[in-house]
């Protein structure tokens, strides 16, 4: 059976559906910031999206200890694909390599207006989060991860957007 955490069955019933709402209206679900793939080889990967498929902007590799990870990003307009390669043998990325060789789509992740809120209402509608707390994602901002068998068997991050600049005075 897929699993949409408990919210599925709440929101069937109107009360809580129109909880829901105002819940998400304090946290805003908003763009997708990036879809994150795993790769066997980082940089035979960051040479095919750069050489063969022409991404206009293609970062250098990044190593993120604190998440096991090492980052590549491609820069495409409206989003960003993140190609990650495993930091150390207790990276996530080293166990999803292992069930999928040639690796695949590992996340997407979705920007909210307030990842303390989002949390909450995500919990109250039994998603689970992976970490008790957000932690400093590859933007410098709050991240968390929420659990994939809670969300239709899709590993979701969400990020807190950075605040919008203020016009000059
Ligand atoms: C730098 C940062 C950033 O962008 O800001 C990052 O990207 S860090 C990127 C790396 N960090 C993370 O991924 C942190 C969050 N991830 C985790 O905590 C873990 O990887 C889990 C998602 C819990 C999976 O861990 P593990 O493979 O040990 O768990 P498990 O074998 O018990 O799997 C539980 C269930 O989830 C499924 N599962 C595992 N990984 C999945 C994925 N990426 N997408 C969809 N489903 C997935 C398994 O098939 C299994 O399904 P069944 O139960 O149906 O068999």
């Amino acid at each position: 059976m897929i699993r949409f955490g408990r919210a599925a069955l709440r929101l069937g019933r109107r009360g809580l559906a129109t909880q829901a709402l105002k819940d998400s209206a304090a946290w805003r679900l908003g763009r997708l910031n990036h879809v994150a793939i795993a790769v066997p080889d980082l940089e035979a990967a960051r040479a095919f999206w750069r050489d063969v498929m022409q991404a206009q902007r293609v970062s250098e590799s990044v190593a993120m200890p604190e998440h096991g990870v090492h980052t590549v990003f491609v820069e495409l307009g409206n989003t960003k694909i993140e190609l990650l390669h495993p930091h150390g043998p207790e990276s996530p990325i080293a166990a999803f390599l292992a069930r999928n060789k040639r690796g695949g789509i590992h996340h997407v992740c979705l920007e909210v207006a307030d990842i303390a809120a989002a949390l909450g209402a995500l919990r109250a509608s039994g998603v689970r989060a992976l970490s008790s707390e957000p932690r400093t994602g590859a933007h410098g901002l709050p991240v968390v991860f929420l659990h994939p068998s809670d969300c239709g068997g899709v590993l979701v991050e969400l990020e807190e957007a950075a605040p919008a600049p203020q016009p000059a005075a």
